[in-house]
């Protein structure tokens, strides 16, 4: 095993030190030495530990260090793409802020998808792989399939996050919004997304319950139809095996069609059924409730992944599209705010009989907070989708305001309520440090929200008023400098939203390395917090998956 692991290593070292030295360009070359020096150590470390007899695994426990390292992952990327977000949105109050000593590296154009996927995923992915990884465990009470393969899942996707990173800084974009690395590294990404479902999928297939619950069924919608998303969308030809530009199979209208299912259902799997995921899991945990209805659980699942599907169309409205494609789009758009928001009511209505506990539980209320915003993000897509809205409300503001509210409201709080419901049981602490410092993350994080989505909508609906706006003659009023002016203030809210939030996440940080720590401070939330009976790392009962009567 060890020979033909050697051999492949020396196969990659060899490629990519002549990828690094021949590359025709410097993202590529870059990227050759990347690999090159990671190669290189896994070749060391392999053969270092040929003689090593494998250490047996306690069996019967869970696989819970790939979902330690997961936490630390999505905690580390969150405050970068957070960062990012920040700093793009001063560049954008602010344009100096593009140094002229920084060019081309750190200008907006490459920031700004650097930040897109930093926090999509990155920060999202590495927390739905980590929950993903510990749900089904939990739910089918049995330890991973596949053993030690989730690690290369774990790393694989590390290194595929870096790449992509790198790439943008160094010029490598395919100009794909959402799906900018270059063919190799989707190439790669492909490699290791596959290795993840036969984890995730064996796993459940040796499940020891009859049931699959709820929340394993949304992972394997999201780990599927993401895996035929990228593929389909990055269909493409390099130029030279030796350099990083691509040509895309498809052109024109074609190529905007298919780029525009990728990425409206990179929300609706990737964004939203993965994270459904984690709601149907952590939320009846937390509140210690079964999930309000199984029924509807399965009704709304399946309604959201027919719809999302064909809703692609209504980011090209008034385009070379058809108009009855353009249609389609806005229909289907239309009767997705119905399943949309019975998601969030049985996410919600799990809370019946518990909701005093938003009082006296942060992660209740981080949980609370985010079906909220859910619930918000989903009406308002549909609204955005009917192709009068979108005359307005498209190329402004109102688009990043609408991305923001699901994204910082729905998918951000989520996420935070997941590591602060992690981080505890991983490191067999009671409770977080200090419930105090949860707070103000909730506090900082809200507010933060707030001053994002509302000086969006503003400054959106105030762009899109500006431009259509003709005198008594037919002429147009305000040149477009006139809008970019008239921003100003709004985009400066937007900014110290977005330092509030961080800053909220930074808090969270704070809060994980006390309680990792282990620093003794047992505060009164240790009894209200600690985790329900069979928790832990003994096979415990799933949630029951009945209705609450
Ligand atoms: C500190 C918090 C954040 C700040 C200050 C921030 C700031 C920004 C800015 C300035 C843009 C560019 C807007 C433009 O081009 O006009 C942007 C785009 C975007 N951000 Fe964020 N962001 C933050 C957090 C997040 C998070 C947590 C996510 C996702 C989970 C996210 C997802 C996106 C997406 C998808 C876009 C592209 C929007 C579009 O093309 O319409 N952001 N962000
Ligand atoms: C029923 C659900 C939803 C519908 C029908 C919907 C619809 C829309 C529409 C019409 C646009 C504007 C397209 C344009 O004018 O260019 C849009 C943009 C966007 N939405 Fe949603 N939305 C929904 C939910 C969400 C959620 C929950 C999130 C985030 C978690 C989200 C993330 C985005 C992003 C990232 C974009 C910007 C795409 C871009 O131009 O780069 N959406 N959505
Ligand atoms: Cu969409």
């Amino acid at each position: 095993m060890s020979a033909l692991k050697l051999t492949l290593l020396g196969i990659v070292i060899l490629i990519s030190a002549y990828a690094a030295d021949q590359g025709r360009d410097l993202a590529f070359r870059v990227h050759g030495f990347l690999i090159l020096l990671v190669s290189a150590g896994l070749f060391l470390w392999t053969l270092r530990k040929t003689d090593t007899p494998r250490p047996a695994v306690a069996m019967g426990d869970y696989q819970d260090d790939v979902v330690r390292a997961g936490v630390l992952a999505t905690a580390f990327w969150g405050i970068a793409g957070l960062l990012v977000g920040v700093i793009i949105a001063l560049q954008l109050t602010f344009p100096a802020l593009n140094f002229d000593w920084a060019q081309p590296f750190g200008n907006f154009g490459r920031l700004r998808p650097l930040h897109t996927s930093a926090v999509i995923f990155a920060f999202g992915g590495n927390a739905l792989i980590a929950s993903s990884i510990y749900i089904v465990q939990r739910t089918s009470r049995t330890r991973l399939f596949g053993g030690n393969a989730v690690w290369f899942v774990f790393w694989g996707y590390q290194l595929f996050i870096v790449l992509a990173a790198t790439g943008y800084l160094l010029g490598a974009n395919q100009s794909k919004e959402y799906a900018e690395p270059e063919w190799y590294v989707d190439i790669w990404l492909t490699v290791v997304w596959v290795v993840y479902l036969v984890v995730f999928f064996g796993t459940i297939l040796r499940r020891k319950e009859r049931h699959i619950y709820v929340a394993n069924w949304f992972f394997l919608a999201f780990i599927i139809t993401v895996a035929m998303l990228h593929v389909v969308n990055n269909l493409a030809l390099p130029v030279s095996i030796w350099g990083s530009k691509s040509v895309q199979l498809f052109g024109g209208v074609q190529d905007a069609m298919t780029q525009w299912w990728y990425g409206h259902n990179a929300v609706g799997f990737f964004l939203t059924a993965g994270f459904l995921g984690m709601m149907y899991y952590y939320v009846p945990k937390q509140a210690n409730r079964p999930v309000y209805s199984y029924k509807l659980s399965i009704v709304h699942f399946w309604a959201l992944i027919f719809l999302y599907i064909w809703a692609g169309p209504h980011h090209l409205h008034y385009t070379a599209l058809p108009d009855w494609a353009s249609t389609l789009g806005m229909v289907f758009s239309v009767i997705l705010w119905m399943p949309s928001w019975a998601g969030m009511m049985n996410g919600l209505m799990t809370l019946n009989g518990a909701w005093d506990k938003i009082r006296t539980d942060p992660i209740i209320r981080f949980l609370v907070a985010s079906l909220a915003f859910y619930g918000m993000s989903t009406f308002e897509g549909p609204m955005m989708s009917i192709r009068a809205v979108n005359a307005l409300s498209h190329y402004t503001d109102w688009t990043v305001g609408h991305v923001h509210s699901g994204a910082l409201g729905w998918n951000g709080m989520i996420i935070f309520a997941m590591i602060y419901f992690l981080t505890p049981r991983l490191w067999n602490r009671g409770a977080m440090y200090s419930t105090a410092a949860m707070n103000w993350h909730f506090w900082c994080a809200m507010v933060g929200i707030v001053m994002y989505a509302a000086s969006m909508w503003v400054s959106g609906i105030m762009e899109g008023l500006m431009w259509r706006e003709v005198d008594d003659q037919g002429f147009l009023v305000n040149s477009f400098a006139d809008t970019v002016d008239a921003k100003f203030p709004m985009y400066l809210v937007r900014s110290v939203g977005g330092i509030l939030y961080l800053a909220g996440a930074g808090i969270m940080v704070w809060n994980m390395w006390m309680t990792i720590r282990g620093t003794a401070r047992t505060t009164q939330a240790v009894a209200q917090m600690t985790p329900p009976a069979g928790e832990g790392s003994a096979p415990a009962a799933p949630i029951p998956a009945t209705p609450a009567e």
